[in-house]
């Protein structure tokens, strides 16, 4: 007879990946607060799009692996149709939010379902300009697939006396890339007999980043109280301002200073974290007038940089 702590421990799950839904006329996410480094005050979820992924864990599956009793295994062919229709009971504004509903509704729906883990990626959307009474607006009707950055969140749910209880959560932006033309520099590193790349005071930085954060209650990442909530394209364009302000001396460096700006601006947040490629192009021509240089891709291998920070690496500056 096999208990449950035989199988503690162990890694079983299954579930179902790469499960795009679209929404339209979604609720708008209203009343999140402004912040100066960005213009972002709202989305209208006209348009919504996700590729989610749907992981469970159950002790009550443990027949469909060793034995092949299927009489508990929910199809993940299935778990695809759920996920489809409960976008359209979701009636709140956020992906994290909707991540939670449907992570909730799963254990409900199915009992021999143990835990839970439903993350996702935004499928983005852009609005388009149209001309209108006053000039241009944005269509309310048309707009364009985007190839951008996009939201990112995942959320890990076990069984609770209640409601299910949020035991993992991540919420972040992915897909950034960004290039800034000068002042930026890389100098000052390790110097030895296998050294070939030259010291560049002026480099045209080219960074690949993705951003993702957890907050102190994991309750603020559902975006029901919007005050509370962090949106995507808020830190996104963090990332950017602090890109366009500071002349750093490396990727290092950069992400560092959005991390800490992130952290000052978003007191519910507890930590953030980067993963961070280099993609800066290498110089083919500097003797153009000015700042004017001619460039080209850069050949394999690229470089990346991993870091994680949280409040005790503020240094406790005010920002204004
Ligand atoms: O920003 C950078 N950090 C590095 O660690 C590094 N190493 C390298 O070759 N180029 C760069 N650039």
């Amino acid at each position: 007879m096999t208990d449950v702590s035989e199988t503690d421990g162990r890694t079983m799950n299954y579930g179902k990946e790469q499960v795009a839904v679209y929404r339209t006329f979604g609720t708008p996410l209203e009343g999140v607060r402004t912040i100066p480094e960005s213009q972002f005050t709202g989305r209208d979820n006209t348009i919504f799009g996700a590729e989610v992924r749907v992981q469970v864990e159950g002790e009550a599956f443990l027949p469909s692996f060793s034995e092949g009793d299927n009489s508990m295994v929910v199809p993940t062919d299935t778990m695809k149709n759920f996920i489809h229709h409960q976008l359209g009971e979701y009636d709140g504004a956020t992906l994290e939010g909707f991540l939670y509903f449907v992570g909730a509704r799963f254990l409900e729906q199915y009992s021999q379902m143990d835990s839970i883990r439903v993350s996702a990626e935004e499928l983005p959307f852009e609005e388009r300009p149209v001309p209108g009474e006053d000039g241009f607006e944005s269509s309310k009707l048309v707009f364009r697939v985007a190839d951008s950055e996009s939201g990112f969140g995942e959320v890990a749910l076990d069984r609770g006396d209640d409601d299910p209880v949020i035991k993992e959560h991540t919420s972040g932006v992915t897909g950034i890339e960004l290039v800034k033309v000068k002042d930026n520099s890389f100098v000052g590193y390790v110097q030895d007999e296998y050294t070939t790349l030259p010291e560049r005071e002026n480099r045209t930085l080219y960074v690949a980043l993705d951003i993702f954060w957890t907050y102190a209650d994991s309750e603020d990442a559902l975006g029901e109280d919007p005050e509370r909530y962090v949106p995507a394209e808020q830190v996104r364009d963090i990332a950017q301002v602090v890109f366009d302000w500071f002349d750093v001396n490396s990727i290092q460096d950069l992400i560092y200073r959005i991390g800490e700006r992130t952290l000052e601006r978003f007191p519910q947040l507890e930590s953030v974290s980067f993963e961070a490629n280099n993609r800066t192009w290498l110089k083919v021509r500097d003797d153009l007038e000015g700042d004017a240089k001619v460039l080209r891709e850069p050949p394999r291998p690229t470089g990346f940089q991993q870091f994680s920070m949280d409040r005790n690496d503020l240094k406790g500056e005010d920002v204004e």
